[in-house]
């Protein structure tokens, strides 16, 4: 199912952690119809407006990466925004591919669809089996959702729509506010802080115990092109690295990284979410795809980068 390089591609959030990271993969695979558009020029929760976006650039292929997206802390306290946001982001997209007949599309949801304390690693046929983490139960919603829809467009239209889901991802262009950030990129930040004002201690939120599973944002870009052009299966399938650490494990790891010395402590008001999530990625391997960075030099060349942006605000 190789895809034509001139083909129009259309890749929504194209200035998000993931979607900078799937248009930098494009243009190194030769792709040379891309487009995108940011949300000032393109709210994708107008819906009259996506359709007319859609209607005129026409394209063979959309891919997903537009979302509200947060970590812990975002997701606990704005859960009205991460349901209706998203909802509204992923219906008014996919109607308006569908309308234009979009051959190609990729939705991208997050392993938190699947139940809290899911088997693991997590088969994609944990989905629906138990809870939701209510930390991210309205955002894990929207995006079970997305996946249904994918399935009925494929049911009702034979349309070859695809949907993936990524493990917790790291990289160039993420979100490194300290509130509304994931936790790789709020402990590169706050490591650094601490080292350039010679503080003491670093506080993690929670206990330290909870296991996650880090994707670097680049091989992410690899598989969502390697999926478009080699899966085609009502069924979402998992993106991930099969191996996973402790937060207390990662700030380490951070740590070292940054040269970072002092303590580490916990703040126990903060909370812990889902225990483990670690991903059951034998469908994908089995295709044939692997990652091809490992964690500490993900993290090492996403602090090179952080390091660049602070020089160039300086
Ligand atoms: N980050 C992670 O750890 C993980 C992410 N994912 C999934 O990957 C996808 C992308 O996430 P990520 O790149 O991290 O998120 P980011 O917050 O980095 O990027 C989100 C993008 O969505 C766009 N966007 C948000 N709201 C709207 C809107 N109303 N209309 C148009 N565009 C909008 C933003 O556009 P603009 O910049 O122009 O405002 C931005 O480019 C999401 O579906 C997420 O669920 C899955 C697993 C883990
Ligand atoms: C991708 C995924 O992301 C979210 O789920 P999450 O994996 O729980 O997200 P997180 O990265 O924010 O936290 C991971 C762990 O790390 C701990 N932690 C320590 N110190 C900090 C800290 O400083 N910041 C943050 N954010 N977490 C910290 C934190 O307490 C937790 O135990 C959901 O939005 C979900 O919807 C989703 O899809």
């Amino acid at each position: 199912m190789v895809i034509d390089r001139r083909s129009p591609v259309y890749v929504a959030g194209h200035r998000g952690l993931v979607g900078s990271a799937i248009w930098r993969r494009l243009e190194r695979g030769g792709f040379t119809h891309l487009i995108g558009a940011t949300s000032a020029e393109l709210d994708l929760r107008d819906r009259a407006a996506t359709f007319t976006f859609l209607a005129e650039h026409r394209p063979a292929v959309v891919i997903d990466a537009a979302a509200r997206v947060g970590g812990i802390l975002a997701n606990r306290d704005h859960p009205t925004e991460f349901l209706s946001d998203n909802l509204r982001i992923q219906v008014n997209l996919m109607d308006a591919a569908l309308e234009v007949r979009t051959r190609r599309l990729l939705f991208l949801g997050s392993s938190c669809i699947y139940p809290k304390f899911a088997g693991q690693p997590i088969h994609e046929s944990s989905l629906l089996t138990g809870e939701l983490e209510p930390t991210n139960d309205a955002y894990a919603i929207a995006k079970i959702a997305g996946i249904m829809q994918v399935q009925a467009v494929r049911r009702q239209y034979g349309l070859p729509w695809i949907s993936a889901m990524p493990t917790n991802l790291y990289g160039p262009n993420d979100n490194f506010d300290l509130t509304s950030s994931h936790v790789l990129p709020a402990l590169i930040r706050r490591f650094h802080d601490a080292l350039q004002s010679d503080a003491p201690e670093v506080v993690l939120w929670g206990t330290g115990t909870p296991r996650r599973e880090f994707l670097h944002v680049d091989d992410l870009a690899d598989a969502c092109l390697f999926l478009l052009e080699n899966y085609d299966d009502p069924q979402t399938i998992n993106v991930g690295v099969g191996e996973d650490v402790t937060i207390r494990e990662l700030a380490e790891l951070v740590a070292r990284v940054v040269g970072y010395t002092g303590a580490i402590g916990n703040d126990l008001s903060k909370p812990d979410g889902t225990p483990r999530k670690l991903l059951d990625v034998s469908r994908l391997r089995a295709l044939g795809w692997k990652p091809a960075t490992d964690l500490e030099r993900g993290v090492a060349s996403t602090y090179a980068w952080y390091l660049e942006q602070l020089r160039g605000e300086a």
